[in-house]
């Protein structure tokens, strides 16, 4: 079943004006109004995610992939757009509070940089017991056995727990994004470059760890990421993107056997 429809989600930076949509995007080779200067970070990006089912945005740097997920995880707002959630209707609608709500609530968000997922003069343990008492959560003995069974699942040495997150490796404060992320059990999860940064073992580990607890949660995802070999491991559907605007979409396996567009082409051809 559809857990989340993504409807036109556009993104202006700056005034925007009536030509900006009709002058960039892949067939211009920018993102960059001519008339008057504004980037259109993504636009009329549309895709279903159903329960359990992982979506992948790949594209290169400044392609708009970020600012998908920014608007999904309700970090960012739209400037134009629906993101219909079942049950929740259209969250990009919602007044703060309930915005509030349905992110603490109902989503999950692995950030790209950690300094935007966890807060480092925290204990590790700490970061994830923030999401949960966010959700309501107020037995002190009840937070910790799940931080507990948190850092179990995402492989985070429970001993660690109460020490300062700023103190883990890159790997470990990936994972704690990861269990802080699927702390209250969200029907959806949004992961931006989820290994961007870490060794090649380091990731695999992360991926494999993330593959798991995906089956075992059948959660839906979004994850987005420039390296086509990520998306490729965990995505059963992949958008690609270019300029703000999606090129091609289908079944990651079709996508990689059968490319239709020549980026994508290009982007396969990087990572053979
Ligand atoms: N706050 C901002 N102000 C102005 N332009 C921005 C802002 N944030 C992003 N952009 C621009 O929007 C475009 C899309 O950026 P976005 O971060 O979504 O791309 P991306 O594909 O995720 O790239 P990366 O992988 O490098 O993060 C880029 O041209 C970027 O420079």
């Amino acid at each position: 079943m559809t857990f989340l429809d993504a409807d036109g989600l556009t993104k202006v930076y700056g005034e925007g004006c009536s030509a900006c949509l009709a002058t960039t995007g892949p067939e211009y080779d920018r993102n960059r109004c001519p008339e008057c200067d504004s980037v259109v970070a993504c636009a009329d990006v549309s895709f279903e995610v159903r329960d359990g089912e992982v979506l992948g945005i790949v594209g290169e740097s400044g392609s708009g992939k970020s600012s998908v997920a920014e608007i999904l995880a309700l970090d960012a707002d739209a400037t134009a757009g629906t993101a219909t959630i079942r049950g929740h209707g259209d969250v990009l609608d919602a007044d703060y509070q309930r915005r509030r709500e349905i992110r603490d609530e109902h989503l999950g968000m692995v950030h790209q940089h950690v300094h935007d997922g966890l807060n480092l003069s925290f204990t590790g343990g700490g970061n994830v017991a923030e999401k949960l008492l966010s959700a309501g959560w107020r037995h002190y003995g009840d937070i910790r056995s799940r931080v507990r069974g948190l850092f179990e699942e995402t492989e985070v040495p429970v001993d660690r727990m109460d020490d300062s997150a700023e103190t883990y490796s890159g790997g470990m404060q990936r994972r704690v994004q990861i269990a802080k992320a699927i702390a209250n059990d969200p029907g959806l999860v949004v992961l931006d470059e989820p290994t961007t940064g870490l060794d090649v073992s380091v990731q695999a580990r992360v991926l494999d760890t993330f593959r798991r607890l995906q089956r075992e949660q059948d959660v839906a995802t979004v994850v987005v990421s420039h390296d086509l070999s990520v998306v490729r491991l965990l995505a059963d559907r992949v958008l690609v993107m270019r300029q703000g605007r999606i090129v091609e979409a289908g079944l990651t396996d079709r996508v990689m056997e059968d490319p239709h567009h020549e980026y994508t082409q290009t982007l396969i051809n990087s990572i053979i």
